[in-house]
């Protein structure tokens, strides 16, 4: 098989980020896939510069999925990728070991943060065992974060909750993304506060 080759940015700030659905149905065309619209969509409203992604829907076989991964880090150059589905109990579900078999370091808070948030929403959420972890080579790295496969769960875990009145309950995980993305070298992400409000320290914001 030949090399992808190396995305290039069309802006300094914009994020190269790579999309995994991850089912066995959607990939066999029995169902069509919702896990990488619902991606796609919710980073373009989030992000202020729109995002490049590049996405692959593969079964859930652990071999393709950490493929997949390795493919749109260290080929594509990839600083962020989204995977959804396949990370319940069930026998097939493998996203979360195919996802650490690939990473250098986890980075635990972002699985701890996604079963807080979607526990607000449904008691099932313990039973996601969805990882964060970074993929680093030599001269790149990047962060990948396992979402649940449920299309409403991707908005929940990454915007996270609010009360009526707008004010954030329990923060989406993506606040942490772009400062997580400055700190492993990538580009300088920022979000629309009014979907996400990223946090950085003072010392690291960008002066405007
Ligand atoms: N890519 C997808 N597109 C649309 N709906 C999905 C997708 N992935 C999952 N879902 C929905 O979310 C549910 C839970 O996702 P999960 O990853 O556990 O899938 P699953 O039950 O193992 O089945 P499959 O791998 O065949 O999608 C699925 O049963 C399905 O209803
Ligand atoms: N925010 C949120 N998280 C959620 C859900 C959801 O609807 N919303 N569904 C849960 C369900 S039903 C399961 S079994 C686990 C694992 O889901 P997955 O196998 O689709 O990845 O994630 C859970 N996390």
């Amino acid at each position: 098989m030949s090399k992808a080759q190396r995305l290039t940015r069309t802006h300094p700030d914009q994020l190269l980020v790579g999309l995994v659905s991850v089912s066995d149905r959607a990939s066999a065309g029995v169902y069509v896939d919702e896990g990488i619209p619902s991606l796609q969509s919710w980073l373009a409203q989030a992000l202020t510069v729109a995002p490049q992604c590049v996405s692959r829907l593969v079964p859930d076989e652990p071999a393709r999925i950490s493929a997949a991964l390795v493919e749109l880090v260290d080929e594509l150059g990839c600083d962020l990728v989204l995977t959804t589905g396949g990370t319940g109990p069930a026998r097939r579900d493998v996203t979360p070991e195919a996802t650490l078999a690939v990473a250098t370091r986890e980075m635990p808070g972002f699985g701890e943060q996604m079963r807080q948030i979607s526990l607000r929403f449904v008691p099932t959420a313990i039973l996601s065992r969805q990882v964060g972890v970074l993929r680093e080579t030599d001269d790149h790295a990047a962060l990948i974060l396992n979402l649940p496969g449920q299309p409403k769960a991707i908005r929940e875990t990454l915007e996270g909750l609010r009360d009526e009145q707008g004010a954030v309950v329990v923060p989406g995980v993506f606040a942490a993304v772009p400062y997580c993305i400055d700190l492993i070298g990538g580009p300088y992400a920022e979000t629309r506060p009014e979907v996400v409000a990223a946090f950085r320290p003072k010392s690291a914001r960008r002066a405007s």
